[in-house]
């Protein structure tokens, strides 16, 4: 049989990575990844308000960029053996388009308005209006928060999108609809980004957009209205149906296969989150809970629909069917912030740096700073008495979101200096994924083991055996260093039809573990200890 070859796209926070992989064997043949150049430089975007928006051209310029390099990497015959292409973004990352699915700002009366960009999912500039949304639904006939862990979050596509049509009056009279980074990608590769017929994805609509089959869809006009008459009729313009990403969502369009140097046969699978896809590339199975840790984290646990049956499990970011794999249940949870605890923390030591010895001097100290402040923190005992942090720098994701939350460190004295601040900061990353954990097992919902994936994963042996310690589960860690883009790459050989399902995708495909963490039981014990110390401050900074 010839080789067939398959494309995993996968759009992070900060950058975006194509991998060309061999579809029968899960040899990866060429890889590019390209930082988004308008983002890098911080434009559009205001932490102190927590406003981050990505400019569309930001994507499609690294869309080429990755495809294209990422092939040129590969043998010249795989160009025409290439079958499918995969996208995976973050989310809940929506953006106002017009009657062709044209993000607002690549309009040139948009260009360099953020209100028509692409809204991050760290974005949290919509707390008033997720607070609206919740006290709504919770009054309504039909709960519609339910199966998203009964709270909607700023990081989502109504809030968000609701807030937006507030502020901005030009959004409201030019957007006639919203799409997902991951769906308009998808749809711009098929060349038709039409919001009214493209595939949307089952993934960002049900873990963000309130889709259920239950409520036949999108929440309806009247709850829509209710909350604000700028979203009447609003509904009639997004969508009803959704799609799994085993599906084809259509082909590479011809001026994409141009561009690219590709075939108007490939196959463009319907896109979902980076989660979701990286869940499949580190070979989730029932029960098994994925970490994909980087910038946040996110949590994925599958388990088949009827063991699960009609069970509504609190404070997480939703159940849906499908989400991660067709016929199970795809759970979600996470955290707002996890490597950006420490990035925050670098800024922090290299901001004034920068200020008084220069750009040269700061590039080179954050170069080194995390790595080392690692090693330092590494050397020191664990002790009961340790510093205590909060992780909510970003405010908490689950268990139960409240964005308003903010970070807190306490227990310093004169003797704390930066790795033990730093080894606080860890361990408070730890602990929030503490809190997530035990509320699955609270929820009835076992975990039979762990799996972690992303930069923090692959970069941070400190903070892996840390979250061992913390967990007390051992902690395998996937051999794949894009595994979101494996897992991108697994769901477009389905699409295509080169596997039948995910599961012999990832049989196939899959390229195993290649590191394990095991709780150290020493720091187990003081770790339980430490742990309730962290609850209590976060009961504390809660009720402030
Ligand atoms: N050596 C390290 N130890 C711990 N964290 C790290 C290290 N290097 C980078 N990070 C963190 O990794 C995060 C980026 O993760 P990554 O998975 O690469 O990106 P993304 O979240 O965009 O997919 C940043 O928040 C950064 O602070
Ligand atoms: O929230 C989700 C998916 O639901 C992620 O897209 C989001 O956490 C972004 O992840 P990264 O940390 O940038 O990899």
């Amino acid at each position: 049989m010839n080789n067939q070859y398959v494309i995993g796209v996968d759009f992070g926070s900060d950058s975006v990575r194509a991998l060309v992989v061999n579809a029968q064997t899960g040899e990866a043949v060429g890889t590019h990844v390209h930082e988004y150049t308008r983002w890098k430089k911080g434009l559009y975007c205001d932490p102190a308000t927590s406003q981050f928006r990505q400019h569309p051209l930001d994507y499609l310029e690294g869309l080429t960029a990755t495809i294209t390099g990422a092939l040129a990497q590969a043998p010249a015959e795989v160009r025409q053996q290439v079958v499918g292409i995969s996208i995976d973004t973050t989310g809940s990352t929506p953006c106002a388009v017009d009657e062709t699915g044209l993000p607002l700002a690549l309009r040139p009366d948009f260009a360099e308005n953020p209100s028509g960009m692409f809204i991050l999912w760290k974005d949290h500039t919509a707390n008033a209006e997720a607070e609206e949304i919740n006290n709504l639904a919770h009054h309504w006939d039909t709960d519609y928060t339910k199966y998203v862990g009964g709270i909607y979050s700023s990081e989502w596509f109504w809030a968000k999108m609701l807030r937006t049509l507030r502020v901005d009056e030009t959004i409201r009279e030019h957007a006639f609809s919203w799409i997902e980074h991951c769906d308009w990608i998808s749809a711009v590769l098929t060349g038709n980004a039409n919001p009214l017929t493209l595939k949307r994805s089952r993934c960002a609509a049900g873990h963000k957009a309130l889709w259920h089959s239950e409520f036949d869809g999108l929440p309806s006009d009247e709850f829509l209205t209710k909350l604000d008459p700028l979203l009447s009729g609003l509904r009639d313009r997004l969508f009803t149906d959704t799609y799994t990403s085993d599906q084809s969502m259509g082909h590479l369009s011809p001026e994409w296969a141009e561009k690219l140097g590709l075939s108007t046969n490939v196959v463009i699978g319907v896109g979902a989150f980076d989660a979701h896809m990286g869940a499949i590339g580190a070979e989730i199975e029932p029960y098994a809970f994925v970490r994909i840790i980087g910038t946040s984290t996110c949590d994925i646990l599958m388990a088949p629909n009827e063991e699960i049956g009609h069970r509504l499990i609190r404070g997480i970011c939703g159940q849906v069917d499908g989400s991660v794999a067709p016929g199970m249940l795809g759970l979600e949870a996470g955290q707002s912030a996890f490597g950006d605890v420490y990035a925050w923390f670098a800024r922090l030591i290299t901001g004034p740096v920068r200020e008084l010895l220069g750009q040269d001097a700061a590039d080179t100290l954050s170069q080194q700073l995390i790595p080392h402040l690692s090693t330092q923190a590494a050397k020191l005992p664990v002790t009961e008495n340790d510093v205590i942090a909060l992780d909510w720098i970003n405010g908490r994701r689950t268990p139960d979101a409240n964005h308003t939350l903010k970070a807190a460190i306490a227990g310093l004295n004169l003797g704390t200096d930066a790795p033990k601040v730093f080894k606080a900061l860890v361990e408070a990353t730890a602990f929030g994924s503490r809190s997530i954990v035990d509320r699955f097992l609270e929820e009835g919902v076992p975990i039979k083991k762990v799996i972690a994936i992303g930069g923090v994963a692959k970069k941070s042996p400190f903070v892996m055996q840390t979250l061992a310690d913390v967990l007390n589960k051992p902690i395998q860690v996937a051999s794949a260093d894009q595994a979101c883009a494996l897992g991108a790459a697994m769901c477009a050989a389905v699409a295509a039809g080169v596997h039948p399902t995910m599961e012999a995708a990832q049989r196939a495909m899959g390229s195993g573990f290649d590191a394990e963490y095991t709780p150290q039981s020493d720091k187990v014990v003081v770790y339980e200890a430490l742990y309730k110390k962290y609850l209590k401050l976060g009961a504390f900074v809660e009720g402030h």
